[in-house]
Formats: C-alpha cells, sequence, structure tokens
C-alpha cells in the first residue's frame, strides 16, 4: 500500500511535511514530491500547483510513476452553503467541473461524452472520516465540491455554482484529482477546510485563513493515515 497526500498549493502540505519530519525529495516531470514513511505506512506527498490541469498531472504520477494505491487531498476551499463558515471541514461526496461547457450541444454544465457531470468519492474513506472527526471531536460535512479554473470572488458566481450543481464548496483542482483517480482505480479522499465564502471578500479572507485553515486540513487527513 502507499497513499499519496496531495495539495495544490505549498501552504497546504507544508504541515503534512512539518508532521511527517524526514522525507526523500524527488524531481519529476516539473514537480517535487516528497517520499517518507509515516507510522509505517509509505507516503508520496506533494503540491500540484494550482487549476486543474496541474493537479491532473500530479495526480497521475502519483499513481503512474510512484505507485499510489490510495490518493488523499488536504486543502483549502470557497463556502458556497451558507453553513460552512472559515475553519469549517468539508469531506466531498462527489466532484464536478463547473467551468466545462459544451451546453450549446444541448448537453448540461460539467457534462461532455462518454464523461460525467458527477464522480463519487470512495465511500469507505468517507466512512473512514466519520470515525476520525469523532475521535477529534469535529463536525465535518459531507458535502459537493465544484472545481474550476478560476478563483471565485464573485457572489453571483458562486451562487451559480452553488445552484447548478447542487455543490457546498467550491476550489481549484479536487474536480479533476477524482477523475484520474476513478479512471485510474485508485480510491480517493477529498478533504478541505473552509478558507473563504467566495465572494467580493474572498482574496482577503483567503490570505488571512489559508495557513491556518490549511493546517486544520492537513491534521484531520494525517489522522486518516493512522486508520487506513
Ligand atoms: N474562492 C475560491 N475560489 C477557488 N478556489 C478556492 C480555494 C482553493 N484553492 C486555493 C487556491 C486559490 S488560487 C490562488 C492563487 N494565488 C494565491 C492564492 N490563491 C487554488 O489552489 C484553489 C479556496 N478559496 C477558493
Amino acid at each position: 500500500m502507499k497513499i499519496a497526500i496531495m495539495g495544490a498549493m505549498p501552504e497546504e502540505v507544508a504541515p503534512i511535511l512539518e508532521k511527517v519530519g524526514s522525507y526523500k525529495t524527488v524531481e519529476y516531470a516539473g514537480n517535487r514530491y516528497y517520499e517518507a514513511t509515516y507510522r509505517g505506512v509509505e507516503l508520496v506527498i506533494a503540491y500540484s500547483k494550482i487549476g486543474k490541469v496541474f493537479s491532473t498531472l500530479t495526480a497521475t504520477t502519483m499513481i503512474e510513476h510512484f505507485g499510489a494505491t490510495k490518493l488523499l487531498f488536504s486543502g483549502v476551499a470557497g463556502a458556497i452553503s451558507p453553513s460552512l463558515k472559515v475553519g469549517d471541514l468539508i469531506v466531498a461526496t462527489k466532484l464536478s467541473q463547473h467551468d466545462l461547457d459544451i451546453t450549446a450541444f444541448g448537453h448540461p454544465f460539467g457534462y461532455v461524452p462518454e464523461g460525467s457531470v458527477f464522480v463519487e468519492t470512495d465511500k469507505e474513506m468517507i466512512e473512514m472520516s466519520k470515525e476520525v472527526a469523532a475521535s477529534m471531536g469535529k463536525s465535518v460535512q459531507e458535502g459537493i465540491i465544484a472545481t474550476g479554473d478560476q478563483f471565485v470572488a464573485n457572489e453571483e458566481r458562486k451562487n451559480w455554482i452553488g445552484s447548478t450543481f447542487g455543490a457546498d464548496a467550491l476550489e481549484m483542482e479536487g474536480g479533476s484529482v477524482a477523475v484520474v483517480c476513478s479512471a485510474l482505480n485508485v480510491p480517493f479522499f477529498i478533504l478541505r477546510a473552509i478558507s473563504d465564502a467566495a465572494d467580493m471578500d474572498a482574496s482577503f479572507s483567503f490570505d488571512e485563513f489559508l495557513e491556518t485553515s490549511a493546517k486544520e486540513s492537513a491534521e484531520f487527513v494525517m489522522n486518516m493515515v493512522d486508520k487506513i
């Protein structure tokens, strides 16, 4: 078994590497991958860089080149659901791509032929996350996450994404990681801590809470590793 732990930004992976302590750095395909053994579990850790293309490359590399057999994503997200506040945790039940649009041909938003609007995450790890949440005395919300190649800082766009996909949160990498893991038949788990409300104040909120929210998510994901 080899677990991939992925983020998009350095700040999302820094708390993971700090927890792991010692690791080997491997440069490959324009990125750095960190290999470690944590409490007897082989890990490969990386931040992809921002967006669906970079996260697709990293998720694929972690599986195809480094041999990961499960993938956990840890990071931050913008809230759509009013019940999600800064620092709250959301576990993705399924993910979509909100900026994938060939509606001109009569297809629904987020759909292309031979694809699907939603990709579902691994149910076993969702159940495991409930145990981890209980052991941490934390409440974790399960919900739909929408992914797109844009930092959303606009109430109208946020609400459109929410109503079009039933999404509770939004970010820029989970939906593509989901497609990769599903295609390669690798169980995956996407956890995000809220950093902002994807509204006009989003960039200020993001800057203020990125570090603390990334740590929240990382702490939870590392507890998941203990249970896997
Ligand atoms: N409102 C939002 N919209 C879209 N995505 C998000 C996220 C999640 N991450 C953070 C980061 C924003 S772009 C970026 C680029 N440079 C610096 C900081 N962030 C990108 O990796 C997606 C948190 N809030 C979001």
